[in-house]
């Protein structure tokens, strides 16, 4: 920054606004423009890709006024808040300088404009505080008016609250510095998501519109987290008030999935994007609620038996009845975003489009009764559900339907709004403003006789108002009773006496028209916000209608199959395949495999060779697994599911650089959160656990974590272990319930006598013993000399070990363990110790003899 001294008026005031909104990009409002400066410049110009340019040493970019809510909603998307400041003063006195000051604060939890939104995804405010043994949470999505809070006063470790921020996927988190500290060091948040450090709100008013003292009972974390979440969303959008009522829940009646269960199964997102993932390959929802709502059913799958069957029966019966679902289709096609529009409706920020939109949809009514009377059974309660409705509903889109044109422009000040024949008094004026359009049309040709000038016509600018023009070639015939108003350069503007009276009457009709036509979209608007809880409640069910629907649709396109339910804890599935990856592939050309986990297998370790199709087998399982209880059907022949509490998976390599954590501490964290938070109900996949260190180390880690895990009599969790390490596969011989599988491939020599590999992706019975690794680079375009040279040091390893690298190493611990001569390794229990710790207690042993 400059120094103070040096700085004109200007700068003086923006450095003044800017200190007390360090947290702020600052759109500072100069003419037609918001300005940017300093560091706020430069972040600016390098989110939006706007040239940086200097005044005075300043850094400074600048938007067009007009076009702000396109960058605005670019700078929020990265995270960050945007303060608008406009000039509020006159502009007069000593220094001349407008006063401005911050009227607006926009930040990613908070906005409502349908532009700086997603429409398919919800867009949450979370404040999360954590006490001495746990946490609670308020969740706002002040779009939509969604709000609900939830406290789990048993969380040391904050799984609960790493799982509900993965299926949040929040725009902003309010937290304090404690709990700040506390989930920074387990990686909860992400670094692109805005994070606003707030005092706690620990008042005891609630406010009298919501839920009774009693609901708070034992929640009190919960309750200062809804607190001081709706403190902020007063401060930066006062119209929220009353408009949001929280409800509590329980997150635990949900399946828990973490962070890397959300990301490594790419359930909503790949890389970052929608497309690829299991959302957006299930998505054929026609309104935008129900997008929201299928995302959110795919992040919380439910625990309930009867919830989740209350569901599937409505797919089942969506799925019996195709031609319910065509018809449905249609009439939901017509339904805008009711939930946004009302938000915007309640704290006044609707526009003319917005109740256009609303017109459309609630025209439905009808058709919605008539689908209803046919075919209510498909889906018995949501039929009682939105016929309790119907009657509202059928009078706002009759006021609507009266009231609002159905292309009406954007702003209201643009005019045009109200129908016709809505309002007496307004019908008049717009007749006298018409009136006086055939008044001046009349006066045009009446002057061009009187004067003679052919070219003379009647316009009007909004410098000016109306006037007469003539080309300049004409301009001698101008009588002396018209006055000039305006030269320009191949015509001459004139006003006469008669044309200022005209002007008046048109000008003055215009005026009242518009202030008319604004209160009328006013009262309209403010009728409509009378029936906010309604139309919310209206607008959720049909969401849900249209997920039924959907995930029907998804069934006989995917073919899907409706899966069996239970408590117990199998997991069974014939001819099962991952919907994502086929739908990837070439018609036919995904190979299909069985599951059975939970019976007499507890833990599956499969092995086999590289690219064989581990992963995808492991992630499959989970995609059933999630499908079955979000009530949707499943990509089997048939699938037997227990109900599952959490997925956990250890997937894929990632390193967390930033927080100083190299890619096998990362591996190591996320494998003791699973080992400290599986339960005999969990499904756990371990995708290649151990492979980041050395393969002394890796495999007694794999081992050990594998034995740990191992419960006998099924009583543990369900697990998928794929591993290049062969040495797991002795566990087999070991325990009862853990079972080698294999990806096979099969081996041929082509043309020119060179081994060639062919992928199968059959998961087999039976251990696979090798890794095919050299292949896959060969695949994978190494070059030749690479290859060549792979092949060749391959060849010596396993002829100086006799046999191949990695089981030859176990070998040797196998040795150790049973070796006779260590007396002291007797005393623990050997099933206990990994193999790694076995050989090194042996090597401390022969130390200490030799010494
Ligand atoms: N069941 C299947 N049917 C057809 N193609 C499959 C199947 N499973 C996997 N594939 C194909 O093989 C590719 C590799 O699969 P996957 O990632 O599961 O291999 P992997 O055995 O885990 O390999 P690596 O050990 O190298 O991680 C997939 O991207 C997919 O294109």
């Amino acid at each position: 920054m400059q120094e103070s001294k040096q700085l004109t008026p200007l700068m003086r005031q923006y450095n003044d606004i800017k200190s007390k909104n360090t947290d702020l990009i600052v759109f500072f409002r100069l003419g037609d423009f918001y300005e940017m400066f300093d560091s706020d410049a430069r972040e600016a110009s390098r989110i939006l890709g706007i040239a940086l340019t200097q005044r005075g040493g300043v850094p400074m970019c600048g938007v067009p006024y007009h076009a702000a809510a396109n960058y605005i909603s670019k700078i929020i998307k990265e995270g960050r808040k945007v303060g608008i400041c406009e000039q509020v003063g006159t502009g007069e006195g000593k220094s001349k300088l407008f006063e401005r000051k911050i009227v607006r604060v926009i930040t990613p939890g908070t906005v409502i404009e349908d532009n700086m939104l997603q429409s398919n995804v919800s867009n949450y405010l979370v404040c999360v505080f954590t006490d001495k043994k746990g946490w609670g949470a308020a969740a706002i999505d002040v779009s939509t008016g969604e709000f609900w809070v939830t406290e789990q006063a048993d969380d040391i470790s904050l799984n609960g609250l790493s799982c509900m921020l993965a299926a949040l996927n929040p725009a902003e988190i309010l937290l304090d510095k404690i709990t700040l500290d506390r989930v920074k060091s387990s990686m909860m948040i992400p670094g692109s998501v805005a994070t606003t450090i707030v005092p706690r709100e620990e008042s005891s008013q609630i406010p009298s519109n919501w839920p009774s003292q009693s609901v708070w009972a034992g929640k009190k974390t919960a309750l200062t987290c809804a607190l001081t979440a709706i403190k902020y969303i007063n401060v930066n959008e006062p119209g929220f008030k009353d408009l949001l009522i929280p409800f509590y829940k329980e997150i635990s009646d949900y399946l828990a999935l973490d962070e890397n269960a959300v990301r490594t199964l790419e359930l909503v997102s790949q890389n970052g994007a929608r497309k690829g993932s299991l959302w957006h390959l299930l998505d054929f929802t026609v309104t935008p609620m129900g997008g929201r709502t299928l995302k959110n059913w795919i992040l919380n799958p439910l625990l309930n038996l009867a919830d989740i069957e209350k569901r599937q029966n409505c797919v089942s019966n969506f799925y019996d009845n195709p031609l319910a679902y065509e018809e449905l289709k249609v009439i939901l096609a017509d339904i805008s975003d009711i939930e946004r529009i009302m938000s915007r409706v309640g704290t006044g920020n609707a526009g003319p489009r917005d109740l256009a939109g609303l017109a459309r949809s609630l025209a439905v009514h009808g058709a919605l009764k008539n689908w209803f009377d046919k075919y209510g059974a498909v889906v018995p309660y949501l039929k009682e559900n939105i016929l309790s409705k119907i009657t509202v509903i059928e009078d706002l889109a009759n006021l609507l339907n009266s009231a609002i044109e159905p292309n009406p422009p954007i702003k209201i000040s643009d005019g045009g709004i109200i129908k016709q024949g809505f309002n007496a008094e307004l019908d008049d004026l717009r007749n006298t403003k018409n009136n006086s359009s055939k008044t001046l049309a009349e006066l045009c040709e009446r002057e061009k006789a009187k004067t003679g000038i052919s070219t003379l016509k009647v316009g009007f600018n909004s410098v000016f108002g109306y006037y007469i023009e003539v080309s300049k070639g004409q301009s001698g015939k101008v009588p002396f009773s018209y006055t000039r108003k305006q030269t320009l350069t191949n015509a001459e503007r004139f006003i006469t006496e008669e044309l200022k009276e005209i002007e008046d009457k048109i000008l003055h009709a215009e005026e009242k028209i518009l202030r008319l036509e604004t209160s009328l979209f006013d009262s309209v608007r403010k009728h409509l916000a009378e029936h906010i809880g309604v139309m919310r409640s209206f607008a959720k069910a049909i969401a849900e209608l249209d997920v039924y629907s959907n995930l029907a649709h998804c069934a006989k396109v995917y073919k899907f199959t409706k899966p069996v339910i239970d408590e117990s804890n199998i997991l069974k599935a014939a001819d099962l395949r991952h919907p994502v990856v086929e739908a990837c592939l070439p018609l036919g050309s995904f190979v299909p495999n069985d599951i059975d986990l939970g019976g007499e297998t507890q833990i599956s370790v499969i092995t086999g060779p590289n690219m064989g199709g581990k992963s995808v087998y492991l992630k499959q399982a989970a995609v059933l697994v999630i499908l079955a209880q979000m009530g949707s059907f499943v990509p089997a022949a048939s699938a037997h599911v227990g109900i599952v509490d959490k997925i956990m998976t250890r997937i894929g390599a990632q390193d967390a650089i930033a927080m100083g954590q190299s890619t096998f501490m990362v591996e190591m964290k996320e494998t003791s959160h699973i080992l400290a938070s599986c339960t005999p109900k969990s499904l756990i996949l371990l995708d290649e656990v151990g492979r980041g260190t050395s393969t002394f180390d890796g495999i007694s880690i794999a081992w050990a974590i594998t034995e740990f895990l191992y419960k006998p009599h099924g009583g543990g969790a369900k697990v998928l272990f794929a591993t290049h390490y062969f040495e797991l596969t002795d566990l087999e011989n070991k325990y009862k319930g853990i079972k080698n599988f294999h990806a096979e491939v099969q081996e041929y020599k082509d043309a020119d006598g060179q081994s060639k590999i062919a992928f199968l992706y059959k998961i087999k019975e039976g251990a696979g013993d090798k890794s095919y690794g050299i292949h896959v680079g060969e695949l994978a375009g190494l070059p030749a000399t690479v290859i060549v040279r792979a092949k060749k040091v391959i060849k010596d390893l396993e002829a100086k070990k006799g046999t191949s690298v990695s089981k030859k190493e176990d070998d040797i611990v196998g040795d150790l363990f049973s070796s006779p001569i260590v007396e002291e390794i007797k005393l623990v229990n050997t099933d206990a110790v990994t193999p790694m710790q076995a050989l090194q207690m042996i090597l401390e042993w022969k130390k200490r003899i030799n010494s």
